[in-house]
């Protein structure tokens, strides 16, 4: 018997699933614990919520979360690696709860998200374009 497919991410309770997991893995890992744990000493209760509004504000068009995201992270103690390691960890955790289109968008924009961070963070070479 083959294994059921695993479902799509269609509502409210599948985003806090995915985000409660991949916070979960964050946590235990070696690279991305230490700068939220100890460097911003993250208040949990206050950052599930904001990133619950968040990913239903990306994938549902919500408009749940009116925050900006970027500058909570220049001065972070962060380089090339720890966004690999962020995009390792979120992709790992669509594809262990979810799979579909909404999924697969999900780890889309993670991804175009984190590229637009490091390149704002002089983290990743733009190619010059010239008028
Ligand atoms: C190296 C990778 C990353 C690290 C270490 C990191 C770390 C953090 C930290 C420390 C905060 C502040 C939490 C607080 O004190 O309230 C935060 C907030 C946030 N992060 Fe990240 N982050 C990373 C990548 C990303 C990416 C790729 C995204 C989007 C796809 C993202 C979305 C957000 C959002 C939406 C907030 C909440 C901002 C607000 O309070 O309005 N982060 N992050």
């Amino acid at each position: 018997m083959t294994a059921p497919s695993k479902p799509d991410i269609t509502s409210e309770e599948d985003i806090k699933l995915l985000v409660d997991t991949f916070y979960d893995h964050v946590n235990q890992d070696d690279l991305l614990g230490p700068v939220f744990n100890d460097f911003a000493q993250v208040d949990w209760d206050h950052h599930l919520p904001t990133m619950y509004k968040f990913w239903s504000t990306v994938l549902f068009g919500s408009m749940a979360y009116k925050g900006q995201p970027f500058p909570k992270h220049m001065g972070l103690p962060v380089e090339r690696k720890h966004f690999t390691r962020w995009i390792h960890l979120f992709t790992q955790t669509i594809d262990e709860l979810f799979s579909g289109d909404m999924a697969d968008q999900a780890k889309q924009k993670a991804a175009s998200i984190a590229n637009i961070f490091q390149m704002k963070m002089g983290l990743w070479a733009t190619p010059l374009v010239k008028p």
